[in-house]
């Protein structure tokens, strides 16, 4: 697995190193020595799928109250997302910062997102299945969010949602 810091702190992009052969190919998504190795302490206790018929679809920017903050593990199994993260760290020296990243069953890549950051993605294609691997079990009642195109970000995300939960376009402005 190669492991490159993105400019926020702690969250990484991730290439598996696929080992191929005439079946197809076998790739390691997650090792603990590999990610204790690249400084992250990390290992998922709880996994997830998100489905997502349409191409356009929209979740985010979702985050869990302290102390119940995760850190996430996302992979793409089907399909193709716009991944974004947000640095909500105040102490952090990329705080209100975000990055992008592209990640497809095609690329295999994964994001590493610490603790204290916000998610979202945008699908590219219909059909996209989201894989997490999450460092806490969820906890109801304590997720948090800002709207994807809350200005105290600036995401530039490749297009609008088409499709986008009422709940996702209600969370409050960064800050208010
Ligand atoms: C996150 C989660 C949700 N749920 C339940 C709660 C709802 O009844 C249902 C759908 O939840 P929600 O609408 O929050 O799903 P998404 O909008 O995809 O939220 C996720 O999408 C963004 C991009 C993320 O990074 C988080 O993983 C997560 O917030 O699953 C659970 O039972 N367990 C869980 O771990």
């Amino acid at each position: 697995m190669i492991f490159v810091e993105t400019r926020i702190p702690g969250c990484f992009l991730i290439e598996p190193e696929p080992q191929r052969d005439d079946r197809g190919f076998f790739a390691r998504t997650y090792c603990p020595d590999e990610f204790a190795a690249a400084g992250i302490v990390f290992a998922p206790v709880q996994t997830n799928l998100s489905r997502n018929d349409k191409a356009f679809t929209l979740r985010g920017m979702h985050f869990q109250k302290a102390p119940h903050a995760e850190a996430k593990l996302v992979q793409v199994a089907r399909g193709k997302i716009h991944d974004v993260v947000v640095d909500l760290r105040p102490d952090s020296p990329a705080f209100r910062q975000w990055v992008g990243a592209e990640l497809s069953a095609d690329n295999l890549h994964q994001l590493y997102i610490p603790e204290g950051c916000a998610h979202g993605f945008l699908t590219l294609e219909a059909g996209t299945d989201v894989l997490y691997g999450m460092g806490r079990k969820y906890v109801p009642g304590h997720a948090r969010g800002y709207r994807y195109d809350d200005p105290a970000f600036a995401i530039e995300w490749p297009r609008p949602p088409a499709v986008i939960a009422p709940a996702d376009e209600a969370w409050p402005a960064f800050g208010a």
